[in-house]
């Protein structure tokens, strides 16, 4: 069996971009799903309205079953360790990078993290748009940032007038033309876009928790009427479903992942080869650029075939499922020599 890796994620922006905002949004419209959330301190994060059920040492535990820990980096591996044990109970970290750390030397701790339990789930870089060109000038480092980011968050957009708006997405796309861009305000981003909604069995009818309250009463405006204001997230990005009971061409799809569509941000689901040698089911997980394979037996009884999930924003649907169509093996099949670039990518645990 593949032992599940939990994602952590990676939330940087200069001071006052809307990170804590974020973070705020994703541990109250959670889905669900329980987040542990890392950040250097416990400042504005705003735990009080989140309901404590309890604290010990630099961590908080939440009603809703996300935990909030302050540490600072030389913890971050000790927190990681102990967020990632199974009876944490965690689905999903995410990591305040401010304070903590340059986002690059993150991605490394997350990339080189020898913890079979971590895996990376990608750098989000919230860029404030209203102070985009000031902070540049301020801090440089701020479009390596973008450039690195496999999703960038365009926030404070409601303080643009929309060419303005137009105009700094053109900056940010002019540094980095591969990754998402969303645009948001207070960090509301779709939590589903960051991390997959959890199922969990449930005994019998039961109450609401307050954090599914609080949603919903979010969530109940009227936005029917075109004067709320609210922004309809969930149409900035779009995902793609693809599959095939043909097996897919490894070559082929692996240059599809190397090459992705602009836009493109996670691509989820099983594939398979059919190549002899290769029949298991290859998992695939893609955050921006990372690629990983595992590799599992079909279950009992579970036909062979390809289904992926793809999500990303501004991209090309019809593009997509072209690309991914050519990418079914035809009739002549390939040998084991061309598994070479997807084993590149197979995680040994
Ligand atoms: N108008 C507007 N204000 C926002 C938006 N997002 C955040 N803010 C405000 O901007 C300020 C900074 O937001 P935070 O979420 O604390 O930003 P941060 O990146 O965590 O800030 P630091 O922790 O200081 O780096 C707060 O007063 C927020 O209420 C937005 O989309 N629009």
């Amino acid at each position: 069996m593949v032992r599940r890796r939990i994602p952590v994620v990676l939330v940087a922006g200069f001071l006052g971009s809307g990170k804590t905002s974020l973070l705020n949004h994703l541990l109250r419209d959670n889905h669900g799903v329980r987040i542990g959330v890392i950040v250097n301190d416990f400042g504005s994060v705003n735990i009080d309205s989140m309901m404590v059920a309890g604290q010990v040492d630099s961590t908080v535990s939440l009603s809703n079953g996300c935990l909030c820990c302050a540490v600072d980096v030389s913890e971050m591996d000790a927190m990681l360790d102990r967020l990632t044990q199974p009876r944490s109970g965690i689905d999903v970290i995410v990591v305040e990078a401010s304070g903590l750390a340059e986002p690059r030397t993150l991605v490394r701790l997350i990339l080189g993290s020898e913890n079979p339990r971590v895996g990376h789930g990608g750098l989000v870089v919230l860029v404030d748009a209203a102070e985009f060109e000031s902070n540049r000038v301020r801090h440089p480092e701020l479009d390596l940032h973008v450039r690195m980011a496999d999703l960038v968050v365009l926030n404070k957009i409601d303080l643009l007038a929309v060419d303005d708006a137009a105009a700094v997405r053109d900056r940010v796309a002019a540094l980095n033309d591969r990754s998402p861009v969303l645009e948001t305000t207070h960090g509301r981003i779709d939590p589903r876009l960051l991390f997959d909604e959890v199922v969990r069995v449930e005994d019998g009818p039961r109450q609401l928790t307050l954090d599914e309250l609080l949603v919903e009463r979010e969530q109940g405006h009227d936005c029917g009427d075109g004067h709320c204001g609210h922004r309809h997230l969930h149409e900035q990005y779009r995902s793609v479903t693809f599959t095939s009971a043909e097996p897919m061409d490894p070559r082929s799809l692996v240059r599809f992942l190397e090459e992705p569509p602009a836009g493109l941000y996670r691509v989820k689901g099983f594939v398979y080869f059919g190549v002899p040698g290769h029949m298991q089911r290859y998992l695939l997980q893609t955050v921006g650029r990372q690629i990983r394979f595992d590799v599992a037996p079909w279950g009992r009884g579970a036909g062979r075939g390809t289904e992926l999930v793809l999500i990303g924003s501004g991209i090309d649907v019809d593009g997509i499922e072209r690309r991914l169509a050519e990418c079914v093996a035809g009739p002549v099949r390939s040998g084991a020599e061309a598994m070479t670039g997807v084993h590149r990518y197979v995680v040994e645990v």
